[in-house]
């Protein structure tokens, strides 16, 4: 083996599973398996080292200004890589060059801004499973009771998050946090990897769990004595763990300092909005179902951020809505103010306009990895923040004042900065030339001689060719020779004598001269110096600014927020939304409230605005009906943003609303495809369905569409017919189903808080026209047969479905007797449900038992009664839809 391949194969073994990327020259190398797996999915050439050994090496590589776009391919196949460097300058190596791999990439940990998209988090979570002691107890834990810990970072941000939760909970709080890589402990089954989830799923070992030194690490790191002044009290072991195990795999893969880590932040001090992974993607809150883009999604009309930090804030927001009315008031005040004063906010959204992303620019000071360009990115920043402060001055609402406060100028930081570096920089120091002439006395000398010693040789070339009479005499430059004069064979005879030859080509001689060499050393090593003297002052600024990190990082995190707020205000202000009134009870009052995405992306003024009350006045069930395509999905969706744009500090798009803050938000719309996760549409259904009962409380928000519909009619309404009982008499909270079982309509004369309600359709020549209004009663028919033609139906089966339906109906009347249904509770005497799908009120055995006489019945003679009841009767009781 070679010194180089011993030095390749040092470096895959520090790497683990990582593909490496070997820097050779201007390439960089994968060799062996790495090279077979890269060339498949990167589309590189594989090829041969030592190709007439019996065992070459496979090897495929590419220049090394093409990592970037080679790392985001490999990532996005779900492979980490890891990159080796030449550490030392090969021109002054003794030997072979010095490698190291600088980092580990992998989807959770990743920096570059050309792997990154800027408006979007990228976090790097870990979750970590802890059993409770079974006291006694001889069956295995609950999943309610085991409890687990989540922790997730950004490296690119510093942003750093823990939290203990209960592992039924584990999947929703992931889905709200959407990180790119999840790490798990390779020793525990009960955080096992779900690899249907988008993101990818790490191994790690128990070791970088382990509580005390995940505690002792944390603390040196946040450069705090104990946890618990953050937030860390008891019960917190299993966050604790999840958050060292995010930081060892940091300190692990991370070979530059985590500086920008200096909190971590307890997730359970502030409780917010809790919704589940199905609701979320059913809202399509940060994302379309279909086409999984926020163009589309509640995020792509509200994200009107003018900075990529505030964009990735607002999906932050959006993805946890707060619950304190407090802290909610809090937000909307600045909300409000901003909207209201609409100088003000274009102002503020302009000067954001011109500032850079300043939390990533800081990650990449913390990490080393940083450049004259960030540098000057920061100063260009700092530039904008005095008129920034200026026009938050004296502001009315507490956020705003707070954030002035927090907007530090660092005039010395931002005076150097502008005063060393050239207003166009370059990403990399080594590149050179981009400190301003004037800063450094040091290096303007140098830089003068370098350049004053290069026009003393051109005038030194123009002297030789005056003196000599050569008139094509030049002067020339090679790394073996340094400066030299070079002279054709024909003009060989015009040399004079104190040129000293050094080489002899086939159409030419080069010479020096003493002279030469004296200004050739001066030259080079003037621009040597300079270049060192560069690298100097370059160290000095990134030095200072390293710091400024924990105020700057406040300034980063207080321009993000107030560009956050200012787009709520724009957007509120463009589209006519109001701020609601939030309370602290179960109701929602919405007048003229309209869907946050289709009133925006529907022409202005097509947009059937409707209202919304749940009350216990009102009725806090409402069952909606009415036909296809009529606007019952959009409707209820509607009203669930509304509720979640509030809790965020929002304006709604309402005329009006005032709306009792909801813990939970629960939304069961449409099937999703989960075919891949080994569940059919209806279990899935069935499942979600399952938990919205089990966790909703009173003081939850349930949207139901259309629950049992992936089952038979009567299994389907009997379902629905019950859970609706269920919401109503256990849970009592506010809820929104839409639904095409008519026959449901029949429970509000029962249930007294439930109303029903309808989309209004007028029908014209057979042709069905929406209105997309909603109103009070039920409907009766669902157009389905009509929707479908304007579907592109074939006209011969519609037409053939529509017989069908004469005929179905026609058969059905006859046996629409209404049946009683016995309550839930047997006991609850004058409960009356009536269901008129069921044909049981005309069966034959209703018939006789109605007309038995069971006080002069014996007991033996009863009996003998069932028993004949169930031999003839029984087959037609199990199926009663067959008694037509
Ligand atoms: N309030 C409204 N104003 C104007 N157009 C609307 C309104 N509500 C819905 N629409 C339009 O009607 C279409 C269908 O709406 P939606 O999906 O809510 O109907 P639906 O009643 O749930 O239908 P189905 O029962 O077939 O699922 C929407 O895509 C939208 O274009």
């Amino acid at each position: 083996m070679t010194p180089m391949m011993r030095q390749y194969h040092e470096a895959k073994e520090a790497c683990g599973d990582a593909l490496l990327f070997f820097r050779m020259g201007d390439f960089y190398e994968l060799f062996l398996d790495d090279a077979k797996v890269a060339a498949g999915i990167l589309g590189l050439t594989l090829t041969s080292r030592d190709k007439d050994s019996a065992n070459p090496t496979a090897m495929a590589g590419f220049p090394h200004h093409q990592l970037d776009q080679y790392l985001q391919k490999l990532i996005k196949a779900g492979y980490r890589a890891a990159v080796c460097e030449q550490v030392e300058d090969p021109k002054q190596a003794k030997g072979l060059v010095r490698r190291e791999v600088t980092r580990v990439v992998s989807a959770g940990t990743l920096t570059d801004d050309g792997l990154l998209d800027p408006r979007e988090p990228n976090y790097l979570a870990a979750v970590f499973a802890v059993t409770p002691k079974s006291k006694g107890k001889k069956s295995a834990a609950t999943p309610a009771e085991i409890q687990v810990g989540i922790a997730w970072a950004e490296l690119s941000s510093g942003r750093f998050e823990a939290g203990v939760f209960p592992k039924s909970r584990v999947e929703d709080e992931l889905a709200r946090i959407s990180p790119a890589e999840v790490l798990y402990c390779e020793d525990d089954p009960q955080t096992h990897p779900d690899l249907t989830m988008p993101w990818s799923w790490t191994s790690r070992p128990g070791w970088s769990f382990a509580l005390d030194a995940s505690e002792k690490a944390l603390c040196k790191q946040l450069a705090v004595k104990g946890l618990e002044g953050l937030g860390f009290e008891e019960g917190s072991a299993p966050a604790i763990r999840a958050a060292g195990g995010v930081l060892a795999y940091l300190q692990d893969t991370q070979r530059g300092s985590l500086d920008h880590f200096r909190t971590l932040m307890c997730h359970n001090r502030s409780p917010v909005l809790q919704i589940d992974a199905a609701t979320r993607r059913s809202l399509e809150i940060n994302r379309t179902m279909r086409t999984g883009s926020r163009e589309g999604a509640l995020l792509g009309v509200v994200d009107r951020a003018v900075t990529p930090g505030g964009s990735r804030m607002l999906a932050d927001y959006l993805a946890a809505p707060l619950v304190a009315p407090d802290a909610i008031a809090y937000r909307a005040d600045a909300v409000s103010e901003l909207v209201g004063n609409h100088m003000l906010r274009a102002d503020v959204r302009k000067i954001l306009t011109d500032t850079y992303d300043l939390t990533r620019l800081l990650a990449r000071i913390a990490t080393g990895r940083t450049g004259p360009r960030d540098l000057r990115q920061i100063a260009v920043t700092l530039g904008g923040l005095p008129t920034l402060k200026a026009r938050l001055t004296d502001r009315v609402s507490d956020c705003l004042v707070e954030i002035e406060s927090r907007l530090h100028l660092c005039p010395e930081l931002r005076t150097s900065l502008e005063n060393a570096l050239n207003d166009d920089c370059p990403l990399s120091a080594a590149e050179g030339n981009f400190v301003r002439p004037g800063f450094d006395s040091e290096l303007d000398a140098l830089r003068e001689l370098a350049k004053g010693g290069k026009q003393w040789i051109a005038e030194y070339q123009q002297r030789q060719m005056d003196e000599t009479g050569i008139s094509n005499l030049k002067v020339g430059y090679n790394r073996v020779f340094g400066y030299f004069l070079e002279v054709s064979n024909a003009q060989k005879d015009k040399i004079p004598a104190d040129f000293i030859r050094k080489q002899t080509l086939k159409n030419c001689e080069r010479y020096i001269t003493p002279e030469l060499k004296e200004y050739e050393e001066k030259v080079l090593s003037a621009d040597e110096k300079a270049s060192t003297r560069e690298q100097i002052i370059f160290a000095d600024l990134r030095q200072m600014t390293h710091d400024h990190l924990a105020v700057l990082q406040e300034v980063a995190t207080s321009i993000a927020r107030v560009d956050v707020l200012a787009a709520l205000a724009e957007v509120a202000a463009q589209h006519h939304w109001t701020r609601p009134r939030m309370a602290d009870d179960s109701v929602v009052r919405i007048e003229g409230g309209r869907h946050p995405v289709l009133d925006v992306s529907m022409k202005q003024g097509e947009f059937v605005p409707n209202d919304c009350v749940l009350s216990p006045e009102t009725g806090m069930i409402h069952l909606i009906t009415g036909p296809n395509m009529a606007g019952k999905s959009t409707y209820i969706r509607q009203v669930a943003l509304i509720t979640l744009l509030g809790q965020v500090g929002s304006f709604v798009p309402a005329e009006s609303a005032e709306i009792g803050i909801a813990d939970r938000i629960f939304a069961r719309v449409g099937a999703s495809d989960e075919l891949s996760r080994g569940q059919s549409t209806f279990m899935v259904e069935m499942v979600e369905t399952a938990r919205i009962l089990n966790t909703a409380t009173s003081r939850s928000l349930v949207i139901l569409d259309e629950i049992g519909r992936g089952t038979s009619t009567y299994d389907g309404l009997s379902l629905a017919w019950a859970i609706t009982e269920h919401l109503h008499e256990q849970i009592g909270c506010r809820t929104l189903f839409a639904t095409h079982y008519h026959e449901l309509a029949a429970l509000q004369e029962t249930l007294p808080r439930v109303a029903n309600m309808s989309v209004a359709v007028k029908e014209w020549q057979d042709e069905v026209v929406f209105l997309h209004r909603i109103v009070s009663g039920s409907a009766d028919k669902s157009y389905g047969i009509q929707v479908a033609r304007l579907a592109g139906i074939p006209p011969q089966v519609n037409a053939r479905a529509k017989e069908v339906l004469a005929q179905l109906e026609a058969d059905h009347r006859d046996n629409l007797d209404r049946p009683t249904i016995a309550p839930p509770n047997g006991n609850r005497e004058g409960d009356k449900y009536q269901l008129t799908l069921f044909g049981y009120a005309d069966h034959p055995l209703i018939q006789q038992i109605s007309n038995v006489d069971l006080d002069s019945m014996t007991p033996m003679e009863a009996l003998q009664f069932l028993q004949k009841a169930k031999q003839g009767l029984a087959p037609s009781i199990q199926s009663p839809q067959h008694t037509s």
